[in-house]
Order: structure tokens, then C-alpha cells, then sequence
């Protein structure tokens, strides 16, 4: 079979700080309207600031926005995948990568992956938002190649080796999750070291009430996004441990790597230590191998795309360990289904008060699936590529062109 060239690509934004329109959700997951859960009180590195104490978007947490990436063929078939890095990334793709993809086969995606990492090292730092634009550029290769092929990606990975993917749920509510069908809720900590203990008996006050409305098997765990040192997080550990806390998720920044194996040497018998969201190369990802992390996390569209996905699981299963995508909709859930060490993956809820069920980057994806009774089947994946649309009613914005 004659497979087509790639003969355009092109980088759209949304949101983020260089935009008009704010609030739209999308891609940035984390740009979201007022009174949202995702925003309220947060412990991050920047608590110990009481002006951007109570909100992360006041901090930045919104200023990247969506990247929008379009692949064309030459066959007319078009692929996208979305990400969070918006005009920065649209520079990057547009000047910088658009090289490296314009005039290869659309099966060339391995090739292209490598030049566009080499390509960037000068000035990547190794994560952050080149590896972001270089994952959403990735993805949406793999979208171009499924629906050049009229396949999903996950049959392009070597299918599925189970038939539905089990959700825990991540936002404020976790009582309504169960009764959603979620085997599981991850509550944001909101509280870190500058509280001291008394930030850690607020949130133990936050457990103890939600582990009273779930009962005893209801999974419970912590986000605390990087916002704690070892002594906190050893403490708050060994505080949850009454509670039955199944994990304790990024309780410093990717880098700290140390810090990870002093706190896993200190956890209560039984917890889990996770991490990985904000960690941006295969190096860095097995450095927390190494370091004794039980469930690695990383993002698809901010670790390197479905390429570096696979990698890092090859890194966890040769351990024995466990890989769990953070939150990233479909671009994950094609990769998941197929791995053997991902038992359960996230869904990350953005109705604005973690009480329904919203598509995580709704509205700029049409037909994205949401779990029915906190699953997914291999069947609602069954689309050629990520089995999505770009919405393109959204406001999006083209910055630049090569
Ligand atoms: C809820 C957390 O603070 C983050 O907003 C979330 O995106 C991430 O850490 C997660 O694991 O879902
Ligand atoms: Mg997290």
C-alpha cells in the first residue's frame, strides 16, 4: 500500500494569556470559569504566597492555553491532537518543527519524533512546553495515521489486551464519583508546609469526611501537585494512614528526585507513593523508576506524545511497576487499553463542581467519550485515529505561518 506524504501543518491556540476569550476550557483543562473546583484553594509550590494562595489561575496556571496541531496528507485526510501550550507552541511548530513533518510519509512517525527531541534539546530543559508542543505534535500524527489507515490508534499499537478501561475519578467530590461508578477519588490537597499542622488536619478533617460518606473500599488518594517537602508529606502520610489513603500523588516537583526516594523509605506500610504529570523525558521518567515511585504518571501530551508513552511503560513494566496516565482523554486512553501495567487509568472531572460528568477537554473535541458507570469499552474507542473531531466553532486563533 502506497502510503501518502505529509504536506501541511499548522498550529492553532486557545486561550491563555495571549487571548481575548478566557475561561473556555479545552486543551489547558486548568483554564476554566469562575467557582470551579479545579481552582479553589489548591496547595502548589506557590501557597506560601498568600496572594496566590487561594487560586492557581492567579498564579498562571492558565497563561499557555490550548495548542491545536493539524496535520494534512496528500491523500486530503487530515489528523489534530490537542495540548497545552498555545501561542508559544504555535511558534514552536510553525518555525521550528513544521521541518521536520512536512514531506514524510505519514507512517514516518518514530523518525520524526526523534528529530523533533533532538532537534529542541538546546532549548527544551528536557519538559515544559516544547515537550508539550512536540507530544501534540506527535499525537496528531498517530491521529493522521489511524484515519489514513481507518483505524484506531489503539490497533495501530497492537490492540487491546482487556476489554474496558476502569476510571477512578480526580476533583472535589469524591462521594458523588462512587455513586457515578468510579472504582476510586483523588481529592487535591489544600494545604502544604506553610500551614503546618495545622494544614495537615484540615485536609485530614477533608479525608476522615469523605472516607465517612464512601465507606472502607472506596479507593482515596491525594493530589498535592507538587506543593509539599519530605517532613510535611511524611507526616500527612502517616495522618492519612487511618483513613485508608491509597496514594499520595507529586508531593514535590519533578526534578526532586531525591526527595521521592527519602519519602518512600518513610511511607505507612501499604501507600503508595505516584508521580510523573509534570516530568518531560525518558531519562527523567526512569530516574523515578529508580527512585522507588509505584505508579508512574505521565501525561501523554506533555511526556512526548504516544511515542514516549510506550517507552515509559517499557520503563515501569521492567520494573514491575505501574503506569497511569494523568488525566488526558482519548490521547491516553488508546495507549492504556493496550498496556499490561495499567490496571485502571484517570478521569479528570471538569463540570465545575466534580458533579457530573463533562468531557475533560470539553468543548474542543466533538465526540469525545466520557466513561458510562465509571468505564470505558474497547468498543467506544473503535474510531479511525483518536476517534475525535476538532470543534471548530471554538475560538481559535492561527499566530503564525511558515
Ligand atoms: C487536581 C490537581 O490539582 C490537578 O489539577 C490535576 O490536573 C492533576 O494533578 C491530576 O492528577 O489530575
Ligand atoms: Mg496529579
Amino acid at each position: 500500500m502506497k502510503l501518502p506524504t505529509i504536506t501541511a501543518i499548522r498550529a492553532y491556540s486557545m486561550g491563555g494569556a495571549a487571548a481575548t476569550i478566557h475561561g473556555q476550557g479545552g486543551g489547558d483543562y486548568h483554564d476554566q470559569g469562575k467557582d470551579h473546583w479545579i481552582d479553589d484553594h489548591i496547595a502548589t509550590p506557590m501557597s506560601k504566597y498568600k496572594e496566590y494562595e487561594q487560586s492557581r489561575q492567579s498564579f498562571g496556571i492558565n497563561v499557555l492555553g490550548t495548542l491545536v496541531v493539524e496535520v494534512e496528507a496528500s491523500d486530503g485526510t487530515t489528523g489534530f491532537a490537542i495540548s497545552t501550550a498555545g501561542t508559544v507552541g504555535c511558534f514552536i511548530v510553525e518555525h521550528h518543527l513544521s521541518r521536520f513533518v512536512e514531506g514524510k510519509r505519514v507512517d514516518q512517525i518514530k523518525l520524526i519524533h526523534d528529530q523533533m527531541l533532538n532537534a529542541t534539546l538546546y532549548y527544551s530543559g528536557g519538559g515544559g512546553v516544547v515537550i508539550n508542543t512536540i507530544s501534540c505534535v506527535d499525537l496528531a500524527l498517530w491521529d493522521l495515521y489511524g484515519k489514513v489507515l481507518n483505524l484506531p490508534v489503539y490497533k495501530l499499537l497492537g490492540g487491546a489486551v482487556r476489554d474496558e478501561i476502569h476510571f477512578y475519578a480526580t476533583g472535589a467530590r469524591p462521594d458523588l464519583a462512587q455513586k457515578m461508578g468510579f472504582i476510586g477519588g483523588k481529592l487535591p490537597t489544600h494545604w502544604g508546609p506553610a500551614a503546618g499542622d495545622e494544614g495537615i488536619a484540615r485536609d485530614i478533617a477533608t479525608l476522615a469526611d469523605m472516607r465517612e460518606k464512601v465507606g472502607d473500599d472506596f479507593w482515596l488518594m491525594f493530589d498535592c501537585w507538587m506543593s509539599q517537602d519530605v517532613n510535611y508529606a511524611t507526616k500527612l502520610a502517616h495522618a492519612a494512614a487511618p483513613y485508608k489513603l491509597k496514594w499520595m500523588e507529586e508531593c514535590f516537583p519533578p526534578n526532586q528526585i531525591e526527595s521521592y526516594r527519602e519519602l518512600k523509605k518513610h511511607m505507612p506500610a501499604g501507600m503508595l507513593m505516584t508521580t510523573g504529570e509534570h516530568t518531560g523525558t525518558l531519562e527523567a521518567f526512569k530516574e523515578l523508576s529508580d527512585a522507588g515511585v509505584d505508579i508512574i504518571q505521565p501525561d501523554v501530551g506533555w511526556c512526548g506524545g504516544v511515542t514516549s508513552l510506550c517507552e515509559i511503560a517499557a520503563i515501569a513494566k521492567a520494573r514491575g511497576q505501574l503506569v497511569v496516565p494523568h488525566g488526558s482523554s482519548v490521547y491516553s486512553h488508546h495507549a492504556v487499553i493496550t498496556f499490561t501495567n495499567t490496571p485502571f487509568s484517570e478521569f479528570l472531572m471538569t463540570s465545575p463542581h466534580a458533579d457530573s460528568l463533562r468531557p475533560q477537554f470539553d468543548p474542543i473535541l466533538i465526540g469525545e467519550p466520557v466513561p458510562e458507570g465509571g468505564v470505558m469499552t474497547a468498543e467506544q474507542l473503535d474510531k479511525p485515529g483518536f476517534g475525535v473531531e476538532l470543534n471548530r466553532d471554538c475560538p481559535l486563533e492561527r499566530p503564525f505561518t511558515h
